[in-house]
């Protein structure tokens, strides 16, 4: 049997994994980046990867036996602009993005993350402040963030993080508080999934501002406030 969930903050995924650069990753390091958090089996990216030749696509994903399926899918497909890496996204992206060479991430998406309903399992969630701050620190002015879930609980406390850093904006045609439909012209596996059964997908699509990225202090006392207004 499969397992759906693992738990990001047990030891074994708490081990730092370093993930090498996008030179030892893709033949054309320099291309625009597309960074896919949470891939899960890669059928999303395997299908995009052809329709975007110019760009060069890297999914992460938290369970290892997903990631192997979908690099042993994207070799015999010779998809060199695309990469699968296992990792666990809270502690092996912040160093890797911020090494990155400026202006290369373009684009990063977070779909149907876990939920962790549980408030005791929110830690769990991948979308954190320390994570948003790396995304916000690597994406230059411009530069897209897109969300969507099934999950009205999950999806808004990612979108009042992502407002509360001040440094994203959302495209004024945009509907609020969601978007009507997805800026990607592929669904996701959990979308066609949710979209099959004819239920709800709440979407938003943020651009990267030239505002500053607030330091995690700030960002965390800015949260809680949102939260709990007085
Ligand atoms: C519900 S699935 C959605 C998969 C895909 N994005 C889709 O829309 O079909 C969420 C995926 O995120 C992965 N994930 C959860 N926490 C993660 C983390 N900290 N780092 C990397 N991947 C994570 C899970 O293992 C799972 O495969």
């Amino acid at each position: 049997m499969v397992r759906q969930h693992v738990n990001p903050l047990s030891r074994f995924y708490q081990q730092p994994r370093p993930l090498p650069p996008p030179t030892a990753l893709f033949p054309d390091p320099g291309r625009p980046l597309h960074l896919d958090i949470g891939c899960a089996r890669g059928r999303f990216l395997l299908a995009l990867a052809p329709t975007e030749p110019r760009w060069n696509h890297l999914g992460v994903e938290i369970r290892r036996t997903l990631v192997e399926a979908a690099e042993t899918e994207r070799k015999a497909l010779d998809l060199q602009h695309l990469r699968f890496l296992f990792c666990n996204a809270n502690v092996s992206l912040e160093e890797w993005l911020a090494a990155l060479p400026s202006g290369l991430l373009q684009r990063v998406t977070i779909q149907f993350p876990d939920p962790w309903f549980k408030k005791k399992h929110h830690k769990r969630r991948v979308l954190q402040p320390a994570l948003l701050r790396s995304l916000a620190t690597a994406l230059p002015p411009g530069g897209e963030l897109f969300i969507q879930s099934d999950v009205l609980a999950v999806i808004e406390p990612m979108a009042l993080l992502i407002d509360t850093s001040g440094c994203f904006e959302r495209p004024a045609e945009d509907g609020r508080p969601w978007r009507a439909g997805s800026p990607l012209p592929l669904p996701t596996e959990r979308e066609t999934h949710v979209l099959a059964r004819g239920l709800p997908v709440y979407r938003v699509l943020y651009r990267r501002t030239p505002q500053p990225v607030p330091d995690l202090a700030q960002l965390e006392q800015a949260l809680e406030a949102a939260d709990n207004p007085a």
